[in-house]
């Protein structure tokens, strides 16, 4: 069996309960830190994972990016001068602890814990492989992963929301009470990519009203506080100063949708541009040329096909969106 694409699975980046798990690809070797393909480190990315589920469904993990991963690894050996792949240093998938369970150490997490996870994961993947230092990285989530693809950005304000654990923040952000975006050792992604997300749990739950199920889920997850549920939603961040690294956006939707309504994605848009972010439609992305927007902000509203899990089990939608990201990402087309 070749060696390469390199698969680890089920590697822990924490103790704490069964879920600090990952898995990593490697598309090729590493060698001593410089690509065969694409030598040079301005030209690699990471993507970083974040599986869906409601923060409550033990039967979604971090296996949700096997079908996408499986496209992409085929169209990179089939193609690898021109793959987008070619700019992936890895992809590292992540569980992280959920809700709703209480006698289980695993699923007993109330925000934001979920986040505290994907930050020890973070951390653990820029110790062994220099995730966020040596190459950025891109996160990229599908529901309730898209939003805590933005929550990692977001920080400061679930931060001061849940004013209850503050010296872990301490520890893994280097967040010492201020707005100082410079101090944190974890280091935001440079894009946020999300599918089927969840964005604004206010509204989520107006519009799902009559299912209870939604309340449930949020309840588990984020407590029975109202003003918690507010800032917790990726909607009440800020996108602008408070995220010098973040250049592009992408929300991926699927109008069969039937979990998640288009709602969500309106509510984002509304604070992205709101924020200064500019919109670009998807046939123009030469336009979005990175050269040109260096330091720029610009997102992506991108329609996906099937229904709300669909989107990763088939695993197209998924690595059409990765694919794409990256393609805007480096100016492609
Ligand atoms: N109802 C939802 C609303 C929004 C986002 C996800 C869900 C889910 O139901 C996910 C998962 N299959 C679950 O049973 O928890």
């Amino acid at each position: 069996m070749a060696e390469y694409p390199k698969q680890l699975h089920d590697v822990k980046y924490g103790d704490e309960h069964k879920l600090q798990t990952l898995d990593i690809c490697l598309p090729r070797p590493l060698n001593n830190g410089s690509l065969q393909v694409d030598a040079s480190t301005d030209d690699s990315v990471w993507i970083v994972f974040l599986h869906g589920g409601a923060w409550r469904d033990d039967s979604q993990d971090k296996a949700e990016l096997k079908p996408a991963l499986s496209q992409l690894l085929d169209h990179f050996s089939r193609d690898a001068p021109t793959s987008a792949l070619r700019h992936v240093v890895g992809l590292a998938s992540i569980n992280y602890r959920l809700s709703g369970e209480p006698s289980d150490p695993a699923r007993n997490g109330t925000h934001p814990d979920h986040v505290h996870d994907v930050l020890l994961a973070l951390q653990w993947l820029e110790k062994e492989y220099g995730v966020g230092s040596k190459w950025p990285y891109m996160a990229v989530g599908h529901s309730c992963g898209a939003t805590l693809a933005f929550q990692i950005v977001m920080d400061r304000q679930w931060k001061s929301a849940i004013p209850s654990k503050p010296a872990l923040y301490e520890k893994l952000l280097g967040f010492a009470g201020a707005q100082d975006n410079h101090k944190q050792t974890i280091r935001p992604p440079v894009a946020v990519v999300g599918l089927e997300g969840v964005y604004d749990f206010p509204l989520l739950l107006k519009n799902y009203a009559h299912d209870p199920e939604y309340e449930g889920f949020i309840r588990d997850a984020f407590g029975g506080n109202h003003d918690v549920w507010q800032k917790a939603s990726p909607v009440a961040g800020d996108y602008s100063d408070r995220w010098p690294d973040g250049h592009l956006v992408v929300l991926g939707q699927s109008p069969e949708d039937e979990l998640v309504d288009w709602p969500q994605v309106d509510s984002m848009v509304k604070v992205l541009k709101e924020q200064g972010w500019k919109m670009r439609s998807e046939s123009r992305i030469k336009e979005a040329r990175r050269d040109s927007w260096i330091g720029g902000k610009q997102f992506f509203v991108t329609y996906l096909k099937g229904s709300h899990d669909e989107v990763w089990e088939h695993g197209t939608e998924l690595s059409r969106t990765i694919e794409f990201s990256l393609r805007v990402f480096y100016g492609e087309e």
